[in-house]
C-alpha cells in the first residue's frame, strides 16, 4: 500500500512496516572461522582505546566488553549510565543503536579478522532501557557475500531478562587504506606513536 509521507514524499507502508524482511537479503555464505580468530570464552580487548563503543579512554562512553560465543557469536554487556539518558531514568535510542553497531561491528572484526566499516544499521526498540541496566547483546555473523557481511543481535535486560533492542546490519569489508586516508591526522599519529591504542587490529597500522 502506498502512503504519503509529511512532506508529500511518496512512500511505501512497507519500510516501517514490523513483518521483518528476508535476512541476509542476498545469497550469502557462511564462512569458516579465520584460524586466528579468537576462542570461545575469550574476553575480547577493546579495539580502539578512544572509541566510544568501547574504549577505556572515553569517560562517558559505552564501555562495552565483549567475550566470544560460539564460532559465529560474541556476547556483549554495556551497562547503561546517567550519561546515556534520553529520557528521565531511560536510555538514549541513539546510544543503544550505537552499542548495537560496536557489538555487532566487534562480531565481524574479531571473527572475520578483517578491517569493515557499517554500511546499514537497523534497529527495533521493543521495550524502555532504564539507567542502571546492563544490556547483554548476543550477535551473530549471519553470511557473508563478497564485501558485504551480515550480522544480526539482539539486546537483554539481563542475561536472563526479556528481549529490548533488536538489530541488524551490513557491515563493508575496506582496505586498511579507508582509515589512514580519511583518519584525522593527529589521531593516525598517535596510534602510530603508541600502537596499545588499538587492542586489536589484522596488520600493523604505519601512517
Ligand atoms: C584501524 C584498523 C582497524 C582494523 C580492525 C580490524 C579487525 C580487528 C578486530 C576487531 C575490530 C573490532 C571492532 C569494531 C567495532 C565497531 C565497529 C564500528 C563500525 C563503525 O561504526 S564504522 C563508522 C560508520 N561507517 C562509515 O563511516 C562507513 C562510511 N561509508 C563508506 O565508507 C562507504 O560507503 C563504504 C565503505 C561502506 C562502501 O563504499 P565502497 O566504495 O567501498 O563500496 P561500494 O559503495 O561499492 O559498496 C560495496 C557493496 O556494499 C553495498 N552497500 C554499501 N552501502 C550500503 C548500504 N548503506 N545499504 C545497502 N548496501 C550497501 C553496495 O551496494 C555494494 O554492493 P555490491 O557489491 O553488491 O554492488
Amino acid at each position: 500500500m502506498r502512503v504519503r509521507g509529511h512532506n508529500g514524499a511518496r512512500a511505501y507502508s512497507s519500510v516501517v512496516s514490523r513483518t521483518p524482511a528476508p535476512w541476509p537479503p542476498v545469497p550469502t555464505e557462511l564462512p569458516e572461522p579465520h584460524p586466528d580468530a579468537p576462542a570461545a570464552g575469550t574476553d575480547l580487548p577493546p579495539h580502539y582505546a578512544f572509541c566510544f563503543g568501547c574504549g577505556d579512554k572515553q569517560g562517558d562512553g559505552l564501555h562495552l566488553r565483549a567475550k566470544v560465543g560460539g564460532e559465529h557469536t560474541i556476547r556483549s554487556r554495556f551497562t547503561v549510565t546517567e550519561a546515556h539518558q534520553g529520557a528521565p531514568g531511560l536510555a538514549h535510542g541513539g546510544l543503544l543503536a550505537c552499542a548495537f553497531d560496536e557489538a555487532l561491528g566487534t562480531t565481524v572484526g574479531h571473527l572475520l579478522r578483517k578491517p569493515a566499516v557499517t554500511g546499514k544499521l537497523e534497529t527495533d526498540f521493543l521495550l524502555p532501557v532504564p539507567v542502571g541496566t546492563t544490556l547483554v547483546i548476543d550477535a551473530h555473523l549471519d553470511g557473508v557475500a563478497g564485501r558485504k557481511v551480515y550480522a544480526s543481535a539482539e539486546g537483554r535486560l539481563g542475561a536472563d531478562g526479556p528481549v529490548a533492542v533488536r538489530a541488524r546490519a551490513l557491515f563493508v569489508v575496506v582496505e586498511l587504506k579507508h582509515f589512514l586516508d580519511n583518519g584525522r591526522e593527529a589521531d593516525l599519529r598517535a596510534v602510530a606513536a603508541d600502537p596499545s591504542l588499538l587492542g586489536s587490529r589484522p596488520v600493523e597500522l604505519n601512517p
